[in-house]
């Protein structure tokens, strides 16, 4: 069931942000521990896990297969493995982690498994990796356009072995195979042929936690991936705090020359922190780590990028609602691929910016953004949470940006609205 739309009018920062946000786990980090855990060989716990629309329904998906799930404490999540059975019905939501990561555990479970999920959850890409998974020896039926609803026909076992995909859509596709393929009979070696996969981070955080996992993963021969057959383990997952869900609270501290800190960040992440920071600094902030965790500073200047987003696809938006504010043109490209996102992100983005004043040239793969005098508008979030990132991003410097559903941000972060109400007043 999709959630009721919430309109929510932007709160203007008055003056420079200064705080710590505490958050949530990641999304991806979440969702890998739950589907690894689901296959592993005896209990595993999840601390610090994100309690959001997309996690969620991962758990009631995989409990719908057998798996035993508390998700009872925010803090710690226990999982304990079982028989992997049909009869099944997993909604995905809009959720991309679900619609890639679960149908090869279907695969593996004896019984019959149908999906299906919002209604924009249907123009989603999913025909590669379900014809890879039909190429290693699933029974499944999908639509006419290759996606949901799906119906998933497992035998409690499946062949594996190797497979060609083409990936370039969603590098979800080649995680969702890698996640379940230590339990293929035969394992799987998987090759990519095509444009190049998008989001490389994600996929050294599918082999990072694999390996974490006890599974044998080979990645040394570009886009190919070679996985063991072989048990999981079960295991401890420390979940970090979520860098694309903190994005927009380091957004704000740029827009309005504050400081934001996100406490929690370890020295080491699996997250692209990196590519963030060099995005940050491009645009006219300070990133910095300490015992306090990630901190940006906005030094009073914004300025316009030229950048490849393609590892980071998934915070497009607000990086474009910074590129709006900023003091000079951006180009941002590398991104086609989110046009299968939550919603058609660049169609979405230059729809929308165009609409508070901006200049945007829309291109295949990406966006021209010319900052303008900016002006109120009704920003349409098309059920998207990082859409509605980027246009409470906006409202902090423009009066009368008026969401038409803030509740889409339950995809991810549910208590958004409050932490930026937080974030904007202090109180
Ligand atoms: O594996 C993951 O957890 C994700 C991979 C990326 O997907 P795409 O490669 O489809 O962009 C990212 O954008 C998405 O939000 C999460
Ligand atoms: C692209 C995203 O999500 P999904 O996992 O549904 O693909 C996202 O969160 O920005």
């Amino acid at each position: 069931m999709t959630t009721q739309a919430r309109p929510w009018t932007a709160p203007v920062a008055g003056g420079p942000v200064a705080t710590t946000v505490r958050l949530p786990g990641s999304k991806s980090m979440t969702a890998r521990a739950l589907v690894l855990s689901a296959l592993a060989d005896g209990p595993s716990e999840i601390r610090r896990p994100l309690r959001a629309r997309d996690t969620t329904l991962m758990a009631a998906g995989l409990r719908a297969l057998g798996v035993t799930i508390d998700t009872g404490s925010d803090e710690l999540w226990r999982v304990e493995p079982g028989t992997l059975r049909g009869p099944a019905r997993i909604d995905v939501g809009l959720a991309g982690t679900i619609m890639r990561f679960a149908p090869p555990v279907a695969a593996l479970a004896d019984g019959t498994v149908t999906f299906d999920g919002d209604p924009h959850a249907r123009n989603r890409p999913l025909r590669p990796i379900i014809e890879a998974l039909r190429a290693l020896g699933a029974d499944i039926d999908a639509s006419p356009t290759g996606g949901l609803p799906l119906v998933v026909r497992g035998t409690g076992l499946l062949a594996g072995g190797e497979a060609i995909i083409d990936a370039s859509g969603s590098s979800q596709f080649v995680s969702g195979l890698l996640l379940s393929a230590p339990r293929f009979a035969k394992g799987l070696i998987l090759r990519h042929e095509g444009p190049p996969v998008p989001s490389a981070p994600h996929l050294r955080m599918t082999t990072h936690m694999l390996r974490a996992a006890g599974a044998t993963v080979d990645e040394s021969v570009p886009d190919v991936w070679t996985v063991e057959p072989g048990g999981l383990r079960g295991r401890t997952w420390d979940i970090e705090p979520d860098l694309s869900g903190a994005a927009p609270f380091f957004a704000a501290a740029m827009v309005t020359g504050g400081t934001v800190t996100l406490a929690g960040w370890p020295r080491d992440s699996w997250q692209p922190v990196g590519r963030l920071t060099e995005l940050l600094t491009a645009l006219g902030g300070e990133v910095g780590q300490s015992d306090e965790g990630l901190t940006v500073r906005g030094t009073g200047a914004l300025h316009g990028i030229e950048a490849d987003l393609s590892e980071v696809s998934e915070l497009t938006p607000v990086i474009a609602a910074l590129a709006a504010l900023a003091d000079s043109p951006s180009e941002l490209r590398g991104v086609a691929h989110i046009r299968g996102h939550e919603t058609d992100r660049l169609a979405a983005l230059a729809a929308e910016l165009g609409k508070i004043g901006a200049g945007i040239v829309e291109h295949p793969d990406g966006l021209e953004i010319t900052p303008g005098p900016l002006r109120p508008a009704d920003f349409e979030t098309y059920a998207d949470h990082r859409m509605a990132h980027a246009a409470a991003v906006i409202g902090l410097a423009v009066e009368g940006v008026r969401l038409t559903d803030v509740a889409c941000t339950s995809k991810t972060l549910p208590e958004f609205p409050e932490l930026w109400a937080h974030l904007v007043t202090g109180d």
